[in-house]
């Protein structure tokens, strides 16, 4: 009998699978659509793998109780694939979805199977295709009896972090795991928008060439920046077109696409009431980029406003590139610290009891936005539990403090030029509104109490009291 069964035979389901089997466990595999079984099994006939072409089939190859894994398309697929799964399982037998759930999704199906006695756990996985063959990092959520049933299956296939420990841990009840990971992917679009931004101030302001980029990517990654994306974005620049012999990069439309997991974010955080504008920023990006049809016309139309003899960069080329680095850094610092804040307080709202020093260090491996820089991500939380904020760890303090000149330097050069730097520019302005202890909020507020008699409160008296005044004479 197969210790574990996986459903959904995609790059990940398919790699995960793979995955499991190298670490000595006896795996079924089942694919809604037989052919993508068949051919994974020509692959990998070699293997302690069997399949079904029929669900029941694959459901009786599995040793009880049993663990099924599904890795399909995010949504109603995967209410499809459970509801057909309750025609064969038994009480005991455990459910992990392992795709890019909706956090409350999770809930609800967590509920639902609870009820039916089936044990259930929603999964955050991230690496892509090579993480989820080689070792992704993993955010189990559900019951701690669940997580007890699958931790040396999942602690073994995971991705290590350098000190050896694996890149997964229990995250918290229900949808926690799912929360968790969108949170992670949401952190992931405002590290790529970052990168993209740095991209677009060197080959616009400098006009760098993609070779000369991915030598510059290449040197960031020697240092503090070292990290999975940026590490890529250098083989990238590098990448030349089998077709037209240039850039690839160069050839590609300009068109981001999205899955949904940084959009929920946003959205969520809004509910919350917790300020991440760096990964709202990164998530209309996306969605300016993808109105190309509209901007190619608005670029024949609208004024940039700028006089390009007057705002061109006439600086040294190698202290600009220094300087966007250190942009870039800060701005990560800040884009870091508001994914971790808002963990914070969804772990409140929805009484995740998330260990932040835990999260932290299980996204150093594996996972797309793993990097050097969440070894000290991870030691800030370690230190201080408690920590409201990344900014405040003396560290990141410091490290703001010796980036900021650059930080508004680089941002002043690209808004002088007409370069969207929507980020960049987002990050500092929420490193600004975290530091002042005064806000033009004051006016907001007077703003309110005049148009609809919302009351204020005064910095001269008690915050239990509420004001009201008659803002002009009649
Ligand atoms: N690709 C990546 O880098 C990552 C993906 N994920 C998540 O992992 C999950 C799988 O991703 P990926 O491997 O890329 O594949 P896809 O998201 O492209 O999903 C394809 C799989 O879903 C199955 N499927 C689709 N609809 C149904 C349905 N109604 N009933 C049953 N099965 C269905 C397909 O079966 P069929 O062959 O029959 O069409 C196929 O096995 C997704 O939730 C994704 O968001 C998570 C981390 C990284
Ligand atoms: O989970 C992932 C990486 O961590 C997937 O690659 C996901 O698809 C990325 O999100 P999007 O497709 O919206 O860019």
């Amino acid at each position: 009998m197969a210790d574990i069964g996986v459903i959904g035979l995609s790059t990940m389901g398919g790699n995960l699978a793979l995955n499991i089997e190298r670490n000595k466990f006896k795996v079924a595999v089942y694919n809604r659509t037989y052919s993508r079984t068949e051919n994974f099994m020509k692959q990998n006939g070699d293997k302690n793998i069997v399949s079904s072409e029929k669900l029941e089939g694959f459901v009786n190859l599995l040793s009880k109780p049993r663990k099924i894994i599904i890795m399909v398309v995010a949504g109603k697929p995967v209410d499809s694939v459970i509801e057909q799964l309750l025609n064969y399982l038994e009480k005991g037998d455990l459910i992990m979805d392992c795709g890019n759930s909706f956090f409350e999704d999770t809930e609800r199906r967590a509920i639902m199977l609870e009820e039916k006695g089936i044990k259930f756990m929603g999964v955050g996985v991230s690496g892509g295709e090579e993480g989820a063959l080689n070792g992704p990092s993993i955010m189990p959520g559900g019951s701690p009896e669940a997580w007890n049933d699958v931790k040396h299956i999942l602690e073994l296939i995971s991705a290590k972090a350098d000190d050896g420990r694996p890149c997964v841990d229990y995250i918290g009840p229900r949808g926690a795991g799912h929360y968790v990971k969108s949170v992670h992917n949401a952190i992931e679009y405002a590290d790529m928008q970052l990168i993209a931004e740095a991209y677009d101030i060197l080959r616009k302001v400098l006009k760098l060439q993609p070779q000369k980029i991915a030598q510059i990517f290449e040197d960031w990654n020697k240092g503090e920046l070292d990290s999975y994306l940026i590490e890529i974005t250098s083989k990238i620049f590098k990448k030349i077109d089998d077709k037209t012999q240039k850039p690839l990069v160069d050839i590609v439309l300009d068109k981001a696409a999205q899955k949904g997991t940084g959009k929920w974010t946003s959205q969520n955080a809004l509910n919350l009431g917790a300020p991440i504008p760096a990964i709202n920023s990164a998530v209309v990006e996306r969605v300016i980029s993808s109105m190309k049809e509209k901007r190619v016309i608005a670029s024949k139309k609208l004024f940039s406003g700028v006089d390009e003899e007057k705002a061109k960069y006439s600086g040294s080329p190698e202290e600009l590139i220094e300087s966007v680095r250190k942009a870039l850094y800060a701005s990560k610092i800040n884009a870091y610290a508001q994914g971790m804040e808002l963990l914070l307080i969804a772990s409140e709202e929805y009484k995740y009891n998330l260990n932040l020093g835990s999260i932290a260090s299980l996204w150093r491996s594996g996972c797309i936005i793993r990097a050097k820089f969440l070894n000290l991500i991870t030691q800030a939380y370690e230190e201080d539990p408690k920590l409201t904020n990344l900014l405040l760890y003396p560290y990141f303090t410091n490290k703001l403090k010796d980036n900021l000149a650059d930080w508004r330097k680089v941002i002043q050069i690209a808004v002088g030029l007409g370069i969207p730097v929507p980020a960049f520019s987002s990050s500092l302005a929420y490193y600004d509104s975290y530091r002042s202890e005064f806000l033009p909020a004051n006016l907001i507020q007077a703003q309110r109490d005049f148009f609809g008699a919302h009351t204020f409160k005064r910095l001269d008296a008690d915050l239990n009291e509420n004001f009201h005044a008659h803002w002009e004479d009649k």
